[in-house]
């Protein structure tokens, strides 16, 4: 059988002088999917007519020189984990902190400051880029010894997948995910995008925007996007609050396609379905966006609020400290997969 989907590897820069390369994956209808090993980060989604759906940068140093984590793989746990300290196994564990007495996105030595090892690999019959990292306990401070990869599959009929695995020599956590910037269209902001989530409820946050464990109905307030709602409409909505927009998490349930989310910009006509088995998605808008350190491509050296927006599957975060938010051990020996899709529309 011949493959229909297309891989290339090219040298994209340097990064604290070591090679960091570009993995590409072209389907038959011309859309292309590439991967960077520097934090197994998405860097495209190219559309047959050049559209790319996602923000990305010129060079490697950008993706570190701000706290934004654009499109970078996230691990070993997405959000935050309070007061750097969890329960497992009857004891309480502590990890490194990275926002005052926080861990946020895998703390110091998460997974999007790694370099991973890249390759093409096949998956029935097609091919696939595979990173593999050891994320050693020594470094991030995490239990176990953790053996990581991140894959990027690209189908004929336009779904890009992403699955983390993870397997640990010692009883963990693990709960990833992708921190996908997507901007659909050619406009400066997505605020005439529209979202739809399969969410009837949002976390409350304490001061440190940690889950304190109580869920808030979303009827009635900006937080409801059970019909697709403008996102221009919502941040409005939000204008009072510290944050005058989302950085938010919604406690989701997928359909039978594992569908939990549908952004659409009715401007360019394209749109993306995010696909999760997980029950939580993070919607931030980039609210906190500045000028400073934020060389898009796309907009040529600015960065301003609202320029993307991220959504970001899991599950829903500090998990071992609440009754109901999910399952993210991951016992010793064992292995997890968890995939993020992105079915598009075009
Ligand atoms: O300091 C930069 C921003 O950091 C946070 O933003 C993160 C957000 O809270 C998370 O939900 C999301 O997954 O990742 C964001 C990028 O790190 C702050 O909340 C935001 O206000 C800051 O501007």
């Amino acid at each position: 059988m011949s493959q229909s989907i297309h891989a290339t590897v090219r040298p994209f820069d340097t990064f604290n002088g070591q090679q960091i390369y570009r993995f590409s994956l072209v389907n038959a209808h011309g859309v292309t999917v590439s991967a960077l090993s520097l934090g197994a980060t998405l860097y495209e989604i190219l559309l047959p007519s050049g559209d790319n759906l996602v923000l990305n940068y010129h060079h490697s140093t950008d993706y570190l020189a701000n706290p934004f984590y654009v499109c970078m793989g996230i691990g070993r746990t997405g959000g935050r984990i309070g007061n750097g300290e969890f329960p497992m196994n009857g004891k309480t564990i502590h990890v490194p902190v990275n926002e005052g007495t926080t861990t946020l996105h895998g703390g110091p030595h998460g997974f999007n400051s790694q370099i991973w090892d890249g390759e093409i690999s096949t998956k029935n019959g097609e091919p696939e880029i595979i990173f593999r990292h050891l994320q050693k306990s020594s470094e991030d401070g995490f239990p176990g010894d953790l053996n990581a990869e991140i894959h990027y599959q690209l189908s004929d009929d336009d779904v890009v997948r992403i699955s983390f695995v993870g397997r640990s020599n010692a009883d963990t956590v693990f709960n990833p995910t992708l921190h996908t910037y997507f901007n659909l269209g050619n406009n400066e902001t997505i605020k005439q995008h529209t979202l739809q989530i399969n969410s009837t409820e949002h976390l409350a946050f304490d001061d440190k925007k940690v889950p304190t464990g109580d869920l808030i109905d979303v009827t009635n307030t900006p937080f409801d996007f059970q019909k697709a709602t403008t996102l221009g409409t919502a941040i409005a909505g939000m204008q009072d609050t510290a944050e005058k927009g989302f950085d938010d998490l919604f406690k989701v349930t997928p359909d039978d396609n594992s569908r939990i989310a549908t952004l659409a910009d009715p401007v360019s006509g394209h749109s993306v379905d995010v696909l999760s088995k997980r029950n939580g998605l993070v919607v931030f808008t980039a609210n906190s966006f500045t000028h400073d350190n934020m060389n898009f491509k796309r907009s040529n050296g600015t960065g301003q609020p609202y320029e993307g927006v991220a959504l970001e599957a899991q599950t829903l975060p500090d998990a071992t400290k609440h009754t109901g938010f999910g399952n993210i051990i991951l016992t010793a020996g064992d292995t997890t997969v968890n995939t993020i899709g992105y079915r598009l529309h075009y």
